[in-house]
């Protein structure tokens, strides 16, 4: 439960909504008690005046005069009940507007807020939790703590208030009824809170199949091309009905508690009116009530009852809340440990430095760069050419500070780039990863993503010179093409230079390719380069590759294997020392020549 008192700093940024809430709350059920006791002597006045109409036989008079009295009375008692439930109806309206709608602005604000603290996590927080699970806490999860937080308070302080407007009311009566009347209902409330734990487990069963006979239909039809080519359509639709049984059996099993849950609250209800009369009778018969308070406690029975049952039903509700809650917490307490204390934002060249920078990823163990040193000047370009897994990725991470050195430093402008302002320092970059990333947005939209305001002609000049402009003009609707699911696929090589214009339209100070021409031939790859190049020539660019054509244009070369710098030097440098270089040269050179 203490979960749940991380809630309170909202409760407390939207205490008039709740205040008023409660003041509407007990309004409203001042107009409902109030009906009961109209009930009272409107009775008590029918029975009073029946016993004299029937003292007054054989009167002349007898009819007309008690008639009319009857009559009168019984319609303006009538009337003001009415009125009463209408006035009932208005407040229970406002009751909603502000406890119902409290909630709905804390599940506004909660969400912004995991989303904005997910944001700010680092990538090694995405790794080790899964998307399904990321997604799970921001909407199911809300979700379930916004019924704590609007239904439950609303039905938990209505029944609060309730219990202290009514039941000390009628002690006030007739103890002796009161008690035999609200005997049945901790019953009712004990049972409606164990038959609703079941329903909600195996609610949540049937939520898990659905989502596994969803995911199954999904897949079926993404890959429902290898399922004709492999005609493996009988086999998937048996697949389907075994998911579908289970589904089916969870929910008949669901239906039968939830057949339960109404004859369980009609009959504890029945009880109590049964219990209430015929207690009441006797007190009646004892000269200590009038059959009006016995209508009017059957009265306050049927008014009890909803709270008494919601009172099972809103412990659950608090019960599944804290739960979800501590899941949300789990998430919004995980701090962020990529952090900058000077948070400097001072104007850098772009000259970048490696000091001894060794990285270990925590979680496997793998030492990806081991005692690295070397310097870019700003406007200089370097190629890094290395063998898979040798640490290319892992260099371009730390620069962007997707991660922290383990040992060593970067500086850029001599400067620790921890010091810097982080999403400052990411502004000064341009990196384009290796796994391009596009959103199910139009061309322009995506090479504009990075940058808050850019003007149409530089992001035509930066799909220039990514060599892109001409396959875009070609579509149909040009750069309003939109991509992804709804939209075009675009080949590997044209998302790719998407990527590429998204990172140079934003004019960074250091531009880093990842292997991102590698799904272009030689000839277009060099193509871009060279009209990268003027691109290139005022930033400091870091091209990761696995092919010598990359690297030739750079006016530095470093080799990476497993980690280390083998060698370091210019293309004619590096050829001449007839090492790594030149091996993977002639290698790759000969590989061109076959191909
Ligand atoms: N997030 C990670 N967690 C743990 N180990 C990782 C992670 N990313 C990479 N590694 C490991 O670090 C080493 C270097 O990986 P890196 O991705 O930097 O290589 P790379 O040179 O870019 O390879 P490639 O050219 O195939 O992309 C590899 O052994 C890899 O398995």
């Amino acid at each position: 439960m203490k979960d749940l008192k991380y809630l309170n700093r909202y409760l407390f940024k939207y205490k008039y909504y709740l205040i008023l809430g409660l003041l509407f709350v007990a309004i409203s059920n001042f107009f409902v008690i109030i009906p009961g006791q109209l009930v009272r002597n409107a009775l008590n006045l029918v029975m009073d005046n029946i016993s004299l109409h029937r003292m007054m036989a054989g009167m002349p008079d007898q009819s007309a005069v008690f008639g009319g009295v009857i009559n009168s009375s019984v319609i303006i008692y009538g009337v003001s009940i009415l009125v009463m439930a209408f006035l009932r109806g208005f407040f229970l309206f406002m009751v909603r507007q502000t406890i119902i709608a409290m909630s709905r602005h804390i599940e506004f604000d909660l969400k912004n807020e995991i989303y904005a603290h997910y944001q700010s996590l680092p990538t090694t927080f995405y790794r080790r939790n899964n998307t399904g699970d990321l997604m799970a806490r921001i909407s199911e999860d809300v979700s379930k703590v916004r019924m704590y937080l609007g239904p439950a308070i609303m039905y938990g302080l209505n029944m609060l208030v309730l219990f202290i407007m009514l039941i000390p009311y009628m002690f006030s009566i007739n103890a002796k009824l009161t008690l035999y009347a609200l005997l049945p209902l901790p019953v009712l409330s004990l049972s409606i809170y164990f038959v609703n734990n079941i329903i909600n487990r195996r609610s949540e069963r049937i939520q898990k199949s659905l989502s596994d006979l969803s995911t199954f239909v999904q897949e079926a039809f993404s890959g429902i091309r290898v399922i004709k080519s492999f005609a493996r359509e009988e086999d998937s639709l048996n697949n389907l009905k075994k998911q579908s049984t289970i589904y089916r059996d969870r929910s008949l099993k669901l239906t039968r508690v939830q057949a339960l849950f109404f004859p369980l609250i009609l009959s504890l209800i029945g009880l109590s009116t049964i219990l209430t009369i015929f207690v009441g009778g006797s007190e009646v018969l004892k000269g200590q009530l009038t059959f009006g308070n016995i209508a009017e406690f059957v009265m306050y029975v049927q008014l009890l009852t909803w709270p008494v049952t919601s009172l099972g039903w809103i412990t659950s509700i608090i019960q599944r809340a804290a739960a979800s809650q501590k899941r949300i917490n789990e998430f919004l307490f995980t701090k962020n440990d990529i952090l900058s204390e000077k948070q400097l934002e001072t104007p850098v060249t772009g000259q970048l430095a490696f000091e001894r920078v060794t990285f270990k990823y925590e979680d496997s163990g793998i030492v990806a760069l081991k005692d690295i040193s070397f310097n870019i000047e700003s406007g200089e370009s370097v190629a890094i050419i290395g063998g898979t897994g040798s640490g290319k990725s892992t260099l371009a991470n730390l620069i962007c500070r997707m991660f922290d050195v383990s040992e060593g430093a970067i500086k850029i402008d001599g400067q620790n780039i921890r010091d810097y302002k982080i999403p400052y320092i990411r502004r000064q970059i341009g990196y384009v990863p290796q796994d391009v990333f596009l959103f199910s947005d139009s061309i322009r939209n995506n090479i504009a993503f990075g940058s808050d305001d850019v003007s149409e002609t530089a992001m035509l000049e930066a799909s220039k010179q990514a060599d892109l402009h001409e396959n875009i003009i070609n579509f149909e609707h040009g750069y309003d093409t939109v991509l992804g699911e709804r939209g075009i696929t675009l080949s590997g090589g044209q998302k790719q230079r998407v990527s590429i214009a998204r990172a140079i339209v934003r004019n960074p100070k250091i531009l880093i390719l990842d292997d991102s021409l590698s799904a272009v031939d030689t000839k277009t790859e060099n193509a871009i380069l060279n009209a990268l190049k003027g691109v290139m020539e005022n930033k400091t660019s870091i091209i990761i590759s696995h092919r010598i054509s990359s690297a030739k244009l750079a006016d530095k070369i470093l080799v990476l294997n497993d980690g280390e710098i083998a060698e370091a030097g210019t293309h004619d440098q590096l050829m001449e020392k007839t090492g790594a270089y030149f091996d993977l040269y002639n290698k790759q050179l000969a590989g061109e020549e076959t191909s």
